[in-house]
């Protein structure tokens, strides 16, 4: 097999994406590295963390070869304002979307087969004007995706989102029959096809306090989840729920469930994350090219700190190889 080239988008460079993927290039990867970011703002990073590293242009090859060590292959854009390590600007936020835009044509042309992602900062794109929900949702957008599906992952544990970047006022509206069918359909599709569960258990969360407490303590439940996931069953699909999210996560569960189906953000990414913080990665399900994302935020209290860790960014290469 021809080695693969993942494309990294350095993030908000403000925060600690260029650290972290400056330090991953410094390990051996059976794939080509391409960082997609400023490369001034790249070195200077390097030496305010003290990493022995050799940035160059990024030359498409018909032949690439395996990353080297202590160098990196950067896919030069400019910032638009001097880079100051954790201060964020205004100015760079369409510099930010840039990487992303590079990393998602290279990838649908077929120049990168896989794109991971650094952190950005949601609200920085937003306060610069541009309506912006995340990754999942921009990825969606561009690539003409109709439904996609967020689910993070750490090697014992699965969590999949029903809505993503929602108020938690908007949630109960966006749980619909439909989009419940689409995502169960297209998390099963890409537990197949990316981890080769062939017919995986899915435990789908209620979005109420004890799964609606028998329609006590709100109608989801009854109206929307179970009449689904009946429907489903019929179909042979290994389901269980919907579950009070509250005990859903036991070790009972935990040993019989390969993904557990959240109805939001906040349901389940805290489970997952007290599971694993810094070992999971964020996968976008659903999309026709492969993304593989960090587990944490931009922490601009670490950028240029040379504290932060890289190790959820090598499980994100890891995971896209
Ligand atoms: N994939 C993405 O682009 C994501 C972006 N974000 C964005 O990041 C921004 C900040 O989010 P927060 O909720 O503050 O989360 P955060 O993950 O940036 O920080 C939470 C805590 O974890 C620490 N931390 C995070 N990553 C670390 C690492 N690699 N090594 C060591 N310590 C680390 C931070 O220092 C901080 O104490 C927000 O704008 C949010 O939208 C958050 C999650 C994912
Ligand atoms: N908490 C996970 C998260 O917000 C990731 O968002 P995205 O930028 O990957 O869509």
């Amino acid at each position: 097999m021809p080695t693969p080239t993942i494309a990294i988008t350095t993030g908000e460079p403000a925060g600690i994406g260029p650290d972290i993927t400056l330090m991953a290039a410094m390990r051996e990867w059976n794939a080509q590295l391409v960082a997609i970011g400023d490369i001034d703002m790249l070195r200077e990073r390097a030496r305010l963390i003290d990493l022995p590293i050799n940035l160059t242009p990024y030359q498409p090859s018909a032949n690439p070869r395996p990353h080297t060590p202590g160098h990196l292959s950067v896919l030069h854009t400019s910032t638009s304002a001097t880079v100051i390590p954790g201060t964020l600007n205004l100015a760079n936020a369409h510099y930010v979307l840039k990487t992303l835009d590079i990393a998602i044509e290279g990838c649908q042309m077929g120049r990168f087969q896989a794109m991971v992602t650094a952190p950005v900062q949601k609200s920085i794109i937003n306060d610069a004007g541009i309506p912006f929900s995340g990754h999942t949702e921009y990825l969606a957008e561009k690539t003409g995706t109709e439904h996609v599906v967020m689910m993070l992952a750490t090697d014992k544990l699965r969590v999949a989102l029903a809505t993503t970047h929602l108020p938690l006022k908007d949630v109960p509206a966006a749980i619909t029959t439909e989009s419940l069918e689409r995502t169960l359909h297209i998390l099963r599709a890409d537990l197949h096809q990316k981890f080769g569960i062939t017919s995986p258990s899915i435990a789908v969360l209620g979005l109420n306090p004890h799964a609606g407490e028998g329609g006590h303590l709100g109608l989801e439940e009854i109206e929307v989840i179970t009449p689904m996931l009946e429907k489903l069953r019929g179909q042979d699909w290994h389901l269980a729920g919907p579950l009070p999210a509250d005990t859903a996560f036991n070790p009972d569960m935990l040993a019989h469930t390969d993904v557990f189906l959240a109805m939001y953000h906040d349901q389940g990414l805290p489970v997952l994350k007290y599971a694993g913080f810094g070992e999971a990665v964020n996968i976008t399900l659903g999309l026709p090219l492969l993304r593989v994302s960090v587990d944490h935020g931009t922490a601009l209290d670490l950028a240029a700190k040379g504290t932060a860790s890289p190790h959820s960014l090598e499980r994100a290469i890891s995971h896209a190889l």
